[in-house]
């Protein structure tokens, strides 16, 4: 579905790269999150895949094509940015007409609906929309869409917890009705990760990580106790954070959260917790920081 084979690319000649040799296959239809830090590189990798943008080297294809320059390839891709440039003068009206246009897919039966759960005029322009029903608006561009490869930048930018959830139950019931790859890009990744089955973690224009959402949820270890027993219990293992109060120490595992982790940390007389998965990426992204320093 997506490949990107060592991909280079920099906003101005002879500038540092951004995205630095960065390789991403993904070849089943699944529900991706793209996680990093601000910064980090995820829209620019968004943007090479759409075909936005042209790489400085290194190859990309989608559904078989290079999505540069190419309308045969745009055909099967839907790109959702941030503050997508909807027209100035466009009603949702308007919106679902090209949305069915573009993409021969177009499920107007699910627009429909959409446009009535999230409130939104039908004729109303949008200029004069708030930030969520922007935001809203777009979303229903990349729902029903369903294209083979619909990408989204934060889609959930400016819009309130029911709106978001609202956002969450439409993404998995059109991913159920046509399994297909779609990809987020977010911040808010305690609320997306149950969503979704692949997580890709880019990190200072490189990908970090590509890996099932099931094997990266189950890790970090919270351990908290006495020092020497927090050291003690955690020798030999890979430690992405630690804190010191006093005479307690804290430490962040980068392991499974397991049974046998929570027998250790009896014996040892600590409490045991289960990181979230935010802390754990962004503790896993900083000791990478520190090991390339
Ligand atoms: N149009 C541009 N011209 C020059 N540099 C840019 C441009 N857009 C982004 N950059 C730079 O590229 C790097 C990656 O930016 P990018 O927007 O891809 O990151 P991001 O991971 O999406 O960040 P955020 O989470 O803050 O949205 C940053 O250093 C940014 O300053």
């Amino acid at each position: 579905m997506i490949h990107m084979e060592q991909v280079c690319y920099s906003y101005q000649k002879n500038k540092t790269s951004i995205l630095n040799s960065v390789t991403l296959h993904e070849n089943e239809p699944v529900i991706g999150a793209i996680w990093g830090r601000n910064g980090a590189g995820k829209t620019t990798l968004m943007s090479l895949l759409a075909g936005h943008n042209r790489p400085d080297s290194g190859t990309i294809q989608i559904m078989g094509q290079n999505p540069y320059n190419n309308l045969s390839a745009q055909g099967h891709l839907c790109y959702i940015q941030e503050n997508h440039p909807l027209g100035k003068s466009w009603t949702m009206n308007d919106l679902v007409t090209i949305g069915s246009h573009f993409h021969s897919q177009w499920d107007q039966e699910l627009a429909k609906r959409l446009i009535d759960a999230f409130e939104l005029p039908s004729k109303q322009k949008m200029s004069k929309f708030s930030k969520g029903m922007k935001t809203a608006a777009q979303i229903i561009l990349g729902l029903c869409s369903n294209a083979s490869v619909t990408i989204m930048d934060e889609p959930t930018n400016g819009l309130d917890a029911e709106k978001r959830k609202l956002f969450y139950e439409a993404l998995l019931e059109t991913y159920e009705n046509n399994p297909r790859l779609i990809l987020i890009s977010t911040h808010h990744i305690e609320e997306v990760q149950p969503l979704c089955e692949s997580l890709i973690v880019v990190h200072q224009g490189k990908v970090l990580y590509h890996r099932p959402m099931e094997e990266v949820r189950e890790r970090g270890v919270l351990l908290t106790g006495l020092i020497q027993d927090v050291e003690l219990a955690s020798v030999g293992t890979n430690i992405i954070e630690s804190a010191r109060m006093g005479t307690t120490g804290k430490v962040m595992i980068d392991d499974v959260y397991s049974k046998e982790w929570a027998a250790k940390a009896q014996l040892h007389g600590l409490s045991i917790e289960k990181a979230t998965l935010q802390d754990y990426l962004v503790n896993v992204t900083r000791k990478q920081e520190e090991v390339r320093a």
